[in-house]
């Protein structure tokens, strides 16, 4: 199953463009993970490119009022995902400033939230690289994760 990340919006932060350089190295060794940038922009706009470059793939928005997951919690999902078989590939879309369009929410399969705290978009997306690396790890069995 490939797992993509779409964002809006390149890193600016230099801690951001770091961190996202790191977990993306340490993932490249446990399967298909792609990270895309769409340009940022208003909440609408944004949330329809999302949308429309995620078409087909199983759609999981991080928005702050979704669904709180501890990390097991994400590795069994994952891997209910992957037992479908139906699901080839899955995005996980971080918004712009203004956040996702109420619309988006309703058309995603899922609505993750890595707090219910606001995060700035590329500390957003630094999270959840982290999360999915700490995700791959456990389901490898290796001690990353304790
Ligand atoms: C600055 S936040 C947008 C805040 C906006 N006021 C809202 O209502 O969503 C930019 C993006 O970062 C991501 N993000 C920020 N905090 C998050 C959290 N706690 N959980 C998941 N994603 C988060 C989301 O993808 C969000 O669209």
């Amino acid at each position: 199953m490939r797992v993509r990340i779409l964002a809006a919006g390149k890193p600016a932060l230099a801690y951001a463009k770091s961190g996202v350089e790191e977990y993306l190295k340490r993932l490249g060794r446990y399967g298909s993970y792609e990270l895309d940038y769409l340009k940022a922009g208003d909440s609408a706009t944004v949330s329809a490119a999302l949308l429309e470059r995620s078409a087909g793939n199983f759609r999981i928005a991080m928005d702050e009022r979704g669904e709180v997951l501890g990390t097991q919690a994400w590795a069994d999902k994952f891997a209910s995902l992957e037992m479908r078989g139906d699901v080839k590939a899955v995005s996980f879309l971080i918004g712009a400033s203004d956040g996702h369009t109420e619309e988006l929410r309703r058309t995603c399969d899922a609505v993750w939230s890595l707090s219910r705290l606001t995060m700035q978009h590329e500390l957003a997306l630094v999270v959840l690289l982290e999360q999915l690396y700490r995700v791959a790890t456990l389901r490898r069995g290796e001690p990353y994760h304790r």
